[in-house]
């Protein structure tokens, strides 16, 4: 069983249109509608392929509810804290290039006593039985950025392995709990280092300031140049082609939640999660894939990395 835990879920909207101009109106034909927040996709993702999984989420309003609705219509066991704001709404702009244009919500404040609740949410999920915990996603305004460092302790003290997927403060407040994995995309690399991420060296150079700090593996994940698994037995790089990027809208939740069907840990679980995060990016809005949706002859894995490669292009060495 993997528990999510997602403290700022959301609704999400994606539209399709040939191409944006900033300052017109744009008529999109179709609009798609799915549950959203990260730990969400992770639950999505896993009860799609059929592994068992509870999402524990916040959910006020009447957006929690028609969220709730379409996570029980989709077959995603949630456990639900009721809170007195309403979820957000998170909008993406898909183009037909493939380009995706993000505007997410900050989110409704949580009060103390609300936070507290999800903590005792996900403490009950995991008392139930639990091999993994994922906490995911941004934290809400006014969130103590110490609250992933709390369930990664939690986790630990009942001996739940704890992965974390987030940003910034709340991502570095996370480190001394020692979490057994964090998934940073490029940015967020980039952002906790401070230093550009040009190339896959500079992205193995972030993933092992977090590791420094605390993080027992670190598994990065690239976009188009895959993902590092970087951990205590060394660094493996692995890439997944994709023929037409429809949306990378959930790309890297799907990711963690293969990684984590695969055990969490090693170059297996690295292989399925870029098999599920391949999947997830050749499908439209937060589609997230089934079974029948994995190319796992697609994964490719490069034990020798090479450190100039540039990312965002096709492996062309730094300065050339
Ligand atoms: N253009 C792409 N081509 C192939 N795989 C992709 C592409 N974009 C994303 N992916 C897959 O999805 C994963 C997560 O995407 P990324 O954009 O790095 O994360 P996030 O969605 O967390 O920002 C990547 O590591 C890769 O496996
Ligand atoms: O909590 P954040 O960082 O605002 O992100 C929430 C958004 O991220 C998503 O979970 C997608 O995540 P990824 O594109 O990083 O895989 C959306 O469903 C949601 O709208």
């Amino acid at each position: 069983m993997i528990v999510t835990v997602t403290a700022n879920p959301s609704i999400d909207r994606t539209v399709e249109v040939a191409a944006v101009t900033r300052g017109r109106v744009h008529r999109a034909p179709r609009a798609l509608v799915h549950p959203g927040g990260k730990g969400v996709n992770v639950s999505r993702t896993l009860a799609k392929q059929g592994h068992p999984t509870t999402a524990v989420l916040v959910a006020g309003g009447a957006e929690g509810s028609e969220l709730t609705g379409l996570l029980a219509a989709a077959g995603v066991a949630t456990s639900r804290v009721s809170v007195g704001e309403p979820v957000r709404t998170n909008i993406a702009v898909a183009e037909a290039d493939g380009t995706i244009t993000k505007f997410n919500e900050a989110g409704p404040a949580l009060s103390a006593e609300e936070a507290e609740r999800l903590l005792e949410a996900a403490t009950r999920a995991l008392e139930r039985g639990a091999g993994w915990l994922a906490g995911c996603g941004s934290l809400p305004p006014g969130m103590p950025a110490a609250f992933y460092a709390r369930l990664v302790e939690i986790a630990h003290a009942r001996g739940v392995n704890a992965a974390i997927d987030s940003s910034g403060a709340a991502l570095a407040a996370c480190l001394p709990a020692a979490p057994e994995v964090v998934k940073p995309n490029r940015s967020e690399l980039a952002e906790y280092a401070r230093i550009e991420v040009r190339t896959l060296g500079d992205a193995v150079k972030a993933a092992q300031q977090l590791r420094d700090h605390g993080a027992r593996a670190v598994l990065a994940s690239l976009g188009a140049d895959g993902a590092l698994l970087v951990d205590g037995t060394g660094v493996v790089h692995g890439e997944a082609p994709v023929a037409r990027v429809r949306s990378t809208v959930g790309a890297g939740d799907a990711m963690l939640a293969g990684f984590l069907a695969a055990g969490g840990r090693g170059e297996k679980a690295l292989r399925e999660a870029l098999a599920w995060g391949a999947a997830a990016a050749a499908l439209p809005g937060s589609h997230l894939p089934g079974p029948a949706d994995l190319d796992r002859t697609a994964v490719v894995i490069n034990s020798d990395i090479s450190p100039d490669r540039v990312l965002g292009g096709r492996g062309k060495p730094a300065g050339a």
